[in-house]
C-alpha cells in the first residue's frame, strides 16, 4: 500500500519506517528541509535506538522515501498520516493546533479528483479533531474548486515511548482506531495486518518479540473515543507515577522503602508493576502537555478535573525534593558545588523537553550553588537550550564528581551503574548522593561511605 507520513519527527519517522519494514511503500514529508536532506542520507536528527539502522536498511530498497514536497508525498498515496507536533499553547494550557490545521489545509489543496484518500490523525489531538481536519480539507477543496474527491478522516493514536520506540511500535499492546468510513477502516486493517498477525521478523540485533505475544488487538471505536483514549492513557500513566511518588514521600516520613512497597503492590494484578518507579517525577514532551490538554478540554466544558490538576501540580513539586534532601544534609546550598548525573527526562534518549533537570538546575542556580552537569547524550542540547546558564559542563562522571558537595542522579543511564564508585567517593568534597531514580546500589554506596538518600527509601 502507498502511504504518506506528514511530519517526520519522532512519531512520523518511526511510523514511516515501521510501515516500510512491514512491506508498504512509504514517503515521509516534512517542512524542515534540513531534516529531509539528512534523512535522505540515512541520518536521523535525534537519538532513538535501532531507528537509524532501520532507516538505512530501507533507503536502498526504495521502500522509504523522503521529500520536502507535499505534492510528491501525496501523488500516489492512498493513506496519509498526520504526525506533526501538538504542543501546549502559550498561557492557556490548551493544545496548539496550528500545525495540524496547516497540514489539513495543505492536504486539501493537494488532493486529486476521482480518488479515495484516508487521512489518519497519528498526532495526539483533542477530541473532535477528525471533524476539524475533515472540515478544513473540505474548505480547501471548495476554495480550489476541486470536485469529486472522496476522502475520510480517521483517528489512530500512537503509544510509543521514546527510547523504546521500535519495541513499542512493532510489539504494541493494542492498535486503536476510530473511523466512521468502512472503506477507510478496511484500509487501516490491511495496512496493519502484518503487525496484527506479527508476520515479520526484525533483524536479530533488534529487540526480540515478547515470548507470550501472538496477535495484536486491533480495536475500533468511535473517533471521539479513540482520540480520548490517547489522553486518558497518558494522564493515567502520569498519575500512576505521581501516586507512587506520593507514597514515596510518605515512605520517607515513616521509614518504609518505596521499592518494596511498589513490589508488594504491583504483584496484585489489578494494580500491575509497570510505572510504579518512584523518583523525581516524570518529564518529557508528552505527559505534561497531554495532561494540560485534557484538563483544558474538561475545563472548556465547565468541568474541573481536580484529580488531574493535582497530579500535574504534585509532579512539578516532586522535582524539588532532590534539592530538599541535599539541603537537609548541607543546610545551605550557597557556594556549594552540586553535580547532576544525567540530564535527559529518561535514559536512552537525548530529549530534554520538560526534563526535571531543567527545573533542578534553575533552582540550584537561584540558591547560588555552582552547578556541574554531565549526560552521555544531551550536553550540546542543554547548551543550545540554555546558553545563558553559568554551568560547568563535564566530560564524564568522574570530572563531574571532583570537588562536589553533593550529587543528584537525575537519569537512570546504565553506565552509571558500573562507575568506580570508590573513585567517585574519593573525588568528592562531601560524599552525599541523592538518587533521584532509586537506581543505584544503596548498600554498596553506603559501605563505601556515601551518605545515600533515595526517593522514598
Ligand atoms: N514523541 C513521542 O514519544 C510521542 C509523540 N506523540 C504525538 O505525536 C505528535 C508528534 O510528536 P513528535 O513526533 O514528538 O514531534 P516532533 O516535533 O518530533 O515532530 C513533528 C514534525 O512535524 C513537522 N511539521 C510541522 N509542521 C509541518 C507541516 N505543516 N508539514 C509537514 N511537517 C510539519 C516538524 O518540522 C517536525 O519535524 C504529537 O502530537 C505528540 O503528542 C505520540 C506518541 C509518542
Ligand atoms: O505520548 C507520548 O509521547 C508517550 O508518552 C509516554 O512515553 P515517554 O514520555 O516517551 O516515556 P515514559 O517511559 O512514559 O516516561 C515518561 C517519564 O515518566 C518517568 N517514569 C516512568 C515510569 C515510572 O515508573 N516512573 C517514572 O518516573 C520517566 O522517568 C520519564 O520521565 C508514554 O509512556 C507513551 O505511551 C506515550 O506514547
Amino acid at each position: 500500500m502507498d502511504v504518506a507520513v506528514i511530519g517526520t519527527g519522532y512519531v512520523g519517522l518511526v511510523t514511516g519506517a515501521s510501515f516500510a519494514f512491514l512491506g508498504h511503500k512509504v514517503i515521509c514529508h516534512d517542512v524542515d528541509k534540513a531534516k529531509i536532506e539528512a534523512l535522505k542520507k540515512g541520518k536521523i536528527t535525534f537519538y532513538e535506538p535501532y531507528l537509524e539502522e532501520l532507516v538505512q536498511d530501507l533507503l536502498p530498497k526504495q521502500r522509504l522515501l523522503f521529500t520536502s514536497s507535499l505534492e510528491e508525498a501525496l501523488a500516489k498515496s492512498e493513506v496519509i498520516f498526520i504526525a506533526v507536533g501538538t504542543p501546549t499553547a502559550p498561557n492557556t494550557g490548551a493544545v496548539d493546533m496550528t500545525y495540524v490545521r496547516q497540514v489539513a489545509r495543505q492536504i486539501g489543496k493537494t488532493l486529486q479528483p476521482h480518488r479515495y484518500y484516508l487521512i489518519v490523525n497519528k498526532s495526539t489531538v483533542p477530541v473532535g479533531t477528525h471533524q476539524l481536519v475533515e472540515g478544513l480539507i473540505q474548505q480547501s477543496l471548495s476554495e480550489t474548486g476541486t470536485e469529486k474527491v472522496n476522502f475520510a478522516v480517521a483517528s489512530n493514536p500512537e503509544f510509543l515511548r521514546e527510547g523504546n520506540a521500535i519495541e513499542d511500535v512493532f510489539y504494541p499492546d493494542r492498535i486503536v482506531v476510530g473511523c466512521h468510513c468502512s472503506q477507510g477502516l478496511a484500509l487501516l486493517k490491511t495496512l496493519y495486518e502484518p503487525l496484527i498477525e506479527q508476520k515479520f521478523n526484525l533483524p536479530s540485533s533488534f529487540p526480540a518479540r515478547p515470548s507470550k505475544m501472538s496477535k495484536v488487538p486491533f480495536v475500533q471505536f468511535d473517533p471521539i473515543s479513540s482520540e480520548l483514549i490517547k489522553y486518558a492513557s497518558n494522564a493515567f500513566l502520569a498519575t500512576k507515577i505521581t501516586y507512587i511518588n506520593e507514597i514515596a514521600n510518605i515512605c520517607d516520613l515513616v521509614g518504609a522503602d518505596v521499592k518494596d512497597v511498589a513490589l508488594g503492590m504491583g504483584l496484585d494484578q489489578r494494580i500491575g508493576s509497570a510505572f510504579l518507579k518512584a523518583g523525581i517525577g516524570w518529564g518529557g514532551s508528552c505527559f505534561g502537555k497531554d495532561l494540560r490538554g485534557l484538563i483544558s478540554e474538561a475545563q472548556q466544558r465547565g468541568y474541573s478535573p481536580d484529580l488531574l490538576l493535582a497530579s500535574l501540580k504534585k509532579n512539578y513539586e516532586q522535582r524539588y525534593r532532590a534539592i530538599y534532601k541535599l539541603q537537609e544534609e548541607l543546610k545551605t546550598l550557597r557556594g556549594k558545588k552540586i553535580g547532576l548525573l544525567g540530564l535527559t527526562f529518561k535514559a536512552k534518549t537525548d530529549d530534554l523537553r520538560d526534563a526535571p533537570a531543567l527545573d533542578l538546575i534553575e533552582r540550584l542556580l537561584l540558591l547560588d550553588s555552582t552547578v556541574k552537569v554531565f549526560d552521555p547524550l544531551a550536553m550540546e542540547e542543554l547548551q543550545r537550550l540554555r546558553p545563558q546558564w553559568p554551568l560547568v559542563y563535564e566530560q564524564n562522571a568522574y570530572d563531574l564528581a571532583e570537588g562536589c558537595h553533593g550529587l543528584i542522579l537525575v537519569t537512570e543511564w546504565e553506565q552509571f551503574l558500573s562507575l568506580d564508585w570508590q573513585k567517585v567517593y574519593e573525588l568528592m568534597k562531601k560524599p552525599i548522593i541523592v538518587d533521584g531514580r532509586n537506581f543505584l546500589d544503596r548498600q554498596r554506596l553506603e559501605e563505601i561511605g556515601f551518605v545515600y538518600s533515595g526517593m522514598g527509601r
